[in-house]
């Protein structure tokens, strides 16, 4: 089996609060190969941002491994040190795609003083070749007017157009894996529709891997070959995301695609709350409000069980045989 580009096995995530230890990612396990989007996929507080920072190393204060791994082209960055990640992997192999092209770029400087900092840091080469590189890129991305681009601020371009500016960044030091966080939710529908686009060519034609978080069901039907579901801080499923969304096998990504606005009849919501990570039960977390719930799922962590090649289900009772009756 080829190396997948990043392989996230059984990690589990806790922080350390003032209101005690909250166990924020449990058992999280998907796999990305090089040249393919993949969606995670969950609604607010699930822990996508954590997911996020855990790959790029940049948790926060408190927070702790609980186990698990983190390959990346084979590697396991959790065992690499701050200076190595600076060195050798983010901002240059993996790169990151933030959600509001808003706040990322710095007002008081152009937007080229500030991408060729970041090429300085990682590529090598002449100033000269890294903004011949950079307007080639802008080009790209179709941002009009490339090379005087770059001696503009910030504020002189539209949303769209400063997605278009990350874009390009995220691309400038070659990356293998961009990790993209909802980056078209602040964007207007058609503008989202042309950025998700050009992500899908840049991926098919540069051969790299992404990774797309979203809470979006239908940008992830658009745009992801394959759908990791995560419900409080647990994947749930994964799988092609075709045929996951066409017919999900988990009973929580069965309720979250009944709930999209494109399938439900009325107002169908999922009955109950997301529980705490501070008071997360032990087994299934959707075990309180899933209606095929049995005693076994309130305490057996459920584990990645295969459904179908490439498509795993996080359900102890997806194989009837492994629950005691
Ligand atoms: N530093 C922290 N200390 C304690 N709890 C935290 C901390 N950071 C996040 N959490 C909790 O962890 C859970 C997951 O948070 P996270 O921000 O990763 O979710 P998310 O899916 O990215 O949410 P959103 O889509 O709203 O940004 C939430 O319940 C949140 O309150």
């Amino acid at each position: 089996m080829p190396v997948p580009t990043l392989a996230v096995e059984d990690l589990r995530v806790a922080i350390r609060g003032d209101e005690g230890v909250a166990r924020i990612l449990d058992h999280i396990a998907f796999r990305l190969e090089p040249g393919r989007i993949l969606g995670v996929v969950g609604e607010s507080g699930c822990g996508k941002s954590t997911l996020i920072r855990a790959i790029l190393g940049i948790l926060p204060q408190g927070a702790a491994i609980g186990s698990g791994r983190i390959l990346f082209e084979g590697e396991d960055l959790l065992a690499f040190s701050q200076a190595e990640l600076n060195r050798s992997v983010r901002g240059s192999r993996i790169s990151f795609i933030p959600q509001d092209p808003y706040l990322a770029l710095n007002p008081v400087f152009t937007v080229g003083a500030q991408m060729l900092e970041v090429m300085r840091r990682h590529r090598p080469g002449a100033p000269r070749e890294h903004r011949a590189h950079l307007v080639r890129l802008l080009r790209r991305v179709q941002l009009p007017d490339a090379e005087a681009a770059l001696d503009r601020y910030p504020h002189q371009f539209s949303g769209g157009q400063r997605q278009r500016l990350l874009i390009a960044a995220a691309l400038a030091c070659a990356p293998r894996l961009i990790v993209a966080d909802e980056p078209t939710t602040a964007l207007d529908v058609t503008t989202q529709q042309q950025i998700l686009l050009l992500l899908r060519e840049l991926v098919e034609e540069m051969g790299l891997a992404m990774l797309f978080v979203t809470h979006d069901l239908g940008v992830v039907a658009e745009l992801c070959d394959e759908v990791c579901v995560i419900y409080a801080g647990q994947s749930v499923e994964t799988g092609p995301a075709r045929a996951l969304l066409d017919a999900p096998l988990h009973p929580y990504a069965r309720a979250l695609l009944a709930c999209h606005p494109d399938r439900a009849e009325g107002f169908l919501g999922i009955p109950g709350a997301v529980p705490s990570p501070l008071r997360a039960p032990p087994g299934c977390r959707f075990a309180p409000r899933c209606a095929q719930a049995r005693e076994a799922c309130a305490s057996r962590a459920p584990h990645p069980r295969r459904a179908a090649p490439g498509r795993m289900v996080d359900c102890i009772l997806h194989d009837p045989a492994a629950v005691p009756a």
